[in-house]
């Protein structure tokens, strides 16, 4: 039981006494009473050492609910499930784990730097005032936590507890929250909810660059406080490349996953002007990820855009509206095919070559797919891998499962066989080429 509340059970003593007292008070001389009361006073700030915050879940004429309660009560939560004995559950915004809070007059123990201190959630019922619905006349529960803690700890726990557990509730709640993503069409995003279930751990590439993404984001999406003390937007910039099939859009899904932020699919070809695309680009949230995917095909787009309009164009007038248009796509045209100013630091920050298949990735991949860590096939596929560029989704697609009873030695086979047809195929074309050369 927390402090709080062994004094909170006292309260009906206290009551009692209180009025014993005031009895007492008719028969003693004043003075006497004001030494009394005084000297009471001081007796009992010094025997209740502690002090309490209550944090109410409604805030105002009961129209918002308050941020630092929902903070509290996501900070809580894993609290709550190691430590209270009554819990309420909750299927999550996400619609796929399940919460947990603390129960109503339930409580637990936390610490900060040594420090220790308690939480209790609680309720008050009262009957509502207002008479403008049925439901409104009902009995209104007020839920609040209360946070218990001794007096010595005062500055510590005001000064930086309380803003670390609003910071980690919001942290949880960005994490558990259901996250979108949006598309343009045009100049207006439209959104669904974003489920892809890839991550880093099934995602097959170098485990050390691996690692070091993982490290870039993570510190990252920490270092708000960094980016506006240098008085630089907080945002980073990643390109993606490699060929078709090694993992780039699986990448971009594992990093929203990872970071639990939105994903904006920026469709380049649907915008027509600056202004549509700035618009885009204001409305997206914070704590997202903005994808332009096929930057190169899309900037590729708008230049042949431009040929096909010049030929029809051919011979007549542009009107100095179409002019100016037309000049910011050539501007891009005569770019080769991803602008230095694009690629340059601070707008992409970080340069990730996806690339075919190694056997560190289909290790990772047959791990994944089939389960296993060693097979004797294992070193010809080493072999073969060396000399044969496939990528990550054509190894997948080999151990796909294609029946109920296939077992793995069925799957490395047939990507043994596809690696050795692609073999054969790159000796006779180089043997064809050489024929040519002669
Ligand atoms: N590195 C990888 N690790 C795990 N799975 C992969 C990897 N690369 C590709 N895959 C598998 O192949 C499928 C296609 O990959 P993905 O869409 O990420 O490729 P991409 O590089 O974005 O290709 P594109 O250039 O055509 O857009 C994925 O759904 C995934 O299952
Ligand atoms: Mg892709």
């Amino acid at each position: 039981m927390n402090p709080g509340d062994t004094f909170g059970h006292l309260g009906s003593i206290v009551g009692s006494l209180m009025f014993v007292w005031a009895m007492f008070k008719q028969f003693f001389p004043y003075q006497l009473i004001n030494q009394i009361e005084k000297h009471s006073q001081r007796l009992v700030i010094y025997m209740y050492p502690y002090i309490q915050i209550t944090f109410n879940e409604f805030t105002g004429e009961r129209l918002m609910r308050s941020e630092a309660y929902s903070a509290i009560e996501n900070y809580l939560s894993s609290k709550a499930s190691t430590q209270a004995k009554r819990l309420k559950g909750d299927i999550g915004k996400n619609n796929q784990s399940l919460v947990l809070s603390m129960d109503d007059h339930e409580e637990v123990a936390d610490e900060f730097n040594g420090l220790k201190l308690w939480w209790a959630s609680g309720k008050h019922i009262s009957k509502a005032q207002s008479t403008v619905s049925f439901h409104h006349s009902m009995s209104e529960e007020r839920r609040y936590y209360k946070l218990t803690f001794h007096k010595r700890n005062r500055d510590v726990i005001l000064g930086t507890y309380l803003n670390y557990v609003m910071e980690e509730g919001k942290a949880i709640r960005v994490k558990n929250r259901q996250r979108k993503l949006y598309t343009n069409s045009g100049a207006h995003w439209s959104h669904v909810v974003f489920e892809h279930p890839a991550t880093f751990q099934t995602l097959a590439m170098d485990p050390e660059e691996k690692e070091m993404i993982i490290d870039d984001l993570i510190t990252f999406s920490k270092a708000g406080g960094f980016y506006s003390r240098i008085g630089r937007a907080w945002k980073r910039g990643y390109l993606l490349y490699g060929p078709p099939g090694t993992g780039k859009s699986t990448m971009i899904a594992a990093m929203a996953n990872l970071l639990g932020y939105d994903l904006y699919d920026l469709e380049l070809t649907a915008v027509k002007e600056n202004t549509e695309l700035r618009k885009l680009l204001i409305e997206t949230s914070s704590k997202s990820i903005i994808v332009i995917e096929d930057i190169d095909c899309s900037l590729d787009l708008t230049g042949q855009r431009r040929k096909k309009k010049e030929k029809e164009e051919e011979g007549k007038e542009k009107d100095p509206g179409q002019k100016q248009q037309g000049m910011q796509e050539r501007d891009v045209r005569t770019s080769q095919k991803l602008d230095p100013a694009l690629v340059r630091k601070g707008r992409m920050d970080k340069h990730i070559e996806l690339s075919y298949c190694g056997f560190e990735a289909f290790k990772l991949l047959a791990k994944n797919y089939l389960n296993i860590e060693s097979h004797h096939l294992f070193g010809t596929i080493h072999e073969l891998l060396k000399e044969i560029k496939i990528t990550p989704a054509d190894v997948a697609e080999h151990l796909m499962p294609k029946s109920s009873f296939g077992d793995a030695e069925i799957y490395l086979k047939s990507l043994i066989q596809a690696l050795e047809l692609a073999k054969e195929d790159a000796r006779k074309s180089s043997a064809w080429s050489s024929l040519d050369s002669k």
